[in-house]
């Protein structure tokens, strides 16, 4: 019997949402677990080449993780990693290997963690519950986080409402853009903070696609990050004015999301898009990426 589970990639933040918002993606990370006498882990595709063979593999640890959540003994496992979705670049790689990893364990074991509790695990081994929350439970999730536990709100993306993406060649490790942030913000910039954040998530769960031009901008990331992103603050501004609903970096970046309006024309955001980067000497692929509603898949196969 091989279980294969298949997490999605997301986007956090969305401007404001720092830590609390997260949307995920139609690109996938794959594993195949299967019990066999010792252990062997199988990074798949060039992405994967660099990537561990021990018990470091963050997929293998998220599954030692759920097994010592659930009080259980994870059996010797054949592991094989596919990720279609590229390292580092803002999208969720490491919460989908997590979460992947994560629900692979579970299956294993029987199912002993509900979903609210795989949610917690997953939000301590990513170190915030926005994109790890998205990859698990799909669609657009808002959350809050102590360290251990976590409460949140799935909701359905808005169906008219459709991404593109920025998706550069470099590649930033979130650590590095978690290091460039400050400790402490005024007061003026927090309630900007807030007040956007929370007219995000209103826009999200309602579908008013027309806030989010001013609900998606931010005081406490993208202004610092910018730093660390070429061209970064050109686009966020110029993308609204050239067919975007809004714009922000993608997690920690360095890609950039574009919100747009099903059925809308994105030829001439494209070629501002395009622009931008050759002026900074920045490669990088725009992507129409479909959003994913379902968040983590199983599926078994006994024949293998
Ligand atoms: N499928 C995977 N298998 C093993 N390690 C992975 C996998 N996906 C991501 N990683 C690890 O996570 C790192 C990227 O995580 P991070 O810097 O948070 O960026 P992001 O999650 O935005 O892609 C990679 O450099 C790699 O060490
Ligand atoms: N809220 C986090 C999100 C990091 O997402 P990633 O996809 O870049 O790992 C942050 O902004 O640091």
């Amino acid at each position: 019997m091989t279980i294969e589970v298949r997490a999605p990639a997301s986007s956090a933040n969305l401007g404001p949402g720092f830590d609390c918002v997260g949307i995920s993606f139609a690109l996938y990370t794959t594993v195949r677990v299967k019990v066999q006498d010792a252990l062997e882990i199988v990074p798949i595709g060039p992405d994967l080449q660099d990537t561990p063979r021990d018990e470091s593999n963050i997929v293998y640890q998220a599954m030692l993780a759920l097994s010592e959540a659930a009080g259980q003994q994870l059996p010797p496992v054949r592991l094989e990693i596919e990720s279609g979705i590229p390292l580092a670049r803002g999208l969720g790689s490491s919460a989908a290997a997590l979460v992947a990893g994560m629900v692979a364990a579970n299956e294993l074991l029987d199912r002993p963690l509900d979903t609210q509790s795989l949610f917690d695990l997953a939000s301590r081994l990513e170190g915030h519950p926005d994109n790890a929350g998205a990859s698990l439970v799909g669609g657009a999730v808002v959350a809050t986080f102590d360290g251990q536990g976590a409460k949140y709100l799935q909701f359905q993306l808005p169906e008219n409402l459709r991404a593109l993406l920025v998706v550069p060649q470099y590649a930033l490790e979130t650590s590095k853009a978690r290091g460039i942030l400050p400790d402490t913000y005024s007061r003026t910039d927090m309630v900007f903070q807030l007040s956007h954040a929370a007219l995000l998530a209103a826009g999200l769960a309602s579908g008013n696609l027309a806030v989010f031009k001013e609900a998606m901008r931010d005081r406490l990331h993208q202004p610092y990050r910018a730093a660390l992103v070429p061209g970064l603050l050109e686009l966020l501004e110029g993308a609204p004015e050239h067919g975007a609903l809004g714009a922000a970096l993608s997690g920690a970046g360095p890609s950039v999301l574009c919100f747009y309006e099903a059925n809308s024309d994105v030829s001439a955001l494209k070629a501002f898009l395009t622009g931008v980067l050759e002026q900074h000497g920045v490669t990088a692929l725009l992507e129409e990426l479909p959003l994913d509603n379902a968040g983590v898949q199983v599926s078994l196969h006994p024949e293998n």
